[in-house]
């Protein structure tokens, strides 16, 4: 792709501290991320991907080490989080949801409304604007996190696992849609996922870790050219080699953590 560097991580470390002990979540992480590229990080349960998303987040401190996210505006704001579940405000409606963060900015209530309705319709939820969370699935929870996210506009998105509570059928629907998203506005994207196919699917690029204390291992640039569907992921040789390149790594790393 060869875009100007968005995100720039260098050597990253952080460590918890408990009562007698210490867990080292992650160490010296270094990684680069264009403008624009799509990364996935996959590695085992415990590895740090949350810690890492978290820093980025600015809602933890490293231990040692830098990050950077570039921007060249004081209008936006530098992230927006998905989360896996909990992302959405129980008592304000679907499109007060996705208006949050605009809110908060106390931006023109013309735009906040242009923009919320855009996103509300980009995610299928316009005719359940008014209705709170409480009397939407799980999917359409999630659908009203992302909409909020990409409403924000902001310099980078960070998602952590956003569809890892979804049955499959809703899971497929939400990749696509936000794939079709994605590669409209083209944002920085993070994104954490235990999922293989998943991965495949969504990245530019993976980012493997160990298992903990989480360093990256490998990298790899995913070859099938987008758009893409979930069909073309299953029935493509070089992507099924990858599933077990990765599957392998990371079978090895669970072994490891638990010796
Ligand atoms: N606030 C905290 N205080 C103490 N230890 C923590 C804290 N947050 C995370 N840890 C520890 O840091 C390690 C990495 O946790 P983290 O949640 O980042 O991993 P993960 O790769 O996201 O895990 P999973 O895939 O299971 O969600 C774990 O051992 C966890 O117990």
């Amino acid at each position: 792709m060869d875009q100007p560097v968005k995100i720039s991580i260098d050597n990253l470390t952080k460590v918890f501290y408990k009562k007698n002990n210490s867990v080292t979540a992650i160490q010296n992480i270094t990684l680069n991320v264009e403008e624009g590229e799509f990364v996935c990080i996959v590695g085992p349960s415990g590895c740090g991907k949350t810690t890492l998303l978290r820093i980025l987040a600015d809602l933890e401190q490293p231990s040692s080490g830098t990050f950077s996210i570039e921007s060249d505006t004081d209008f936006r704001p530098l992230q927006s989080m998905v989360f896996q579940e909990k992302g959405v405000i129980p008592w304000l409606t679907v499109e007060e949801n996705v208006a949050f963060g605009l809110n908060m900015r106390h931006l023109p209530k013309e735009f906040v409304r242009k923009q919320t309705n855009y996103y509300l319709k980009k995610v299928g939820l316009t005719k359940f604007s008014k209705l709170y969370p409480k009397e939407l699935s799980g999917g359409m929870k999630q659908r009203i996190s992302i909409a909020r996210a990409f409403a924000n506009d902001p310099e980078i998105l960070l998602m952590d696992e956003p569809f890892a509570a979804l049955d499959e059928q809703n899971k497929f629907i939400l990749q696509e849609e936000l794939l079709s998203i994605w590669s409209e506005t083209k944002k920085t994207v993070i994104f954490i996922t235990h999922s293989i196919d998943e991965a495949l699917l969504l990245s530019d690029r993976i980012v493997l870790m160990s298992a903990q204390p989480g360093e990256i291992v490998e990298e790899i640039k995913v070859p099938l050219p987008r758009p893409r569907t979930m069909e073309q992921v299953r029935a493509n040789l070089e992507m099924a080699e990858q599933f077990i390149a990765i599957w392998n790594h990371l079978q090895q790393e669970v072994q490891k953590s638990r010796k």
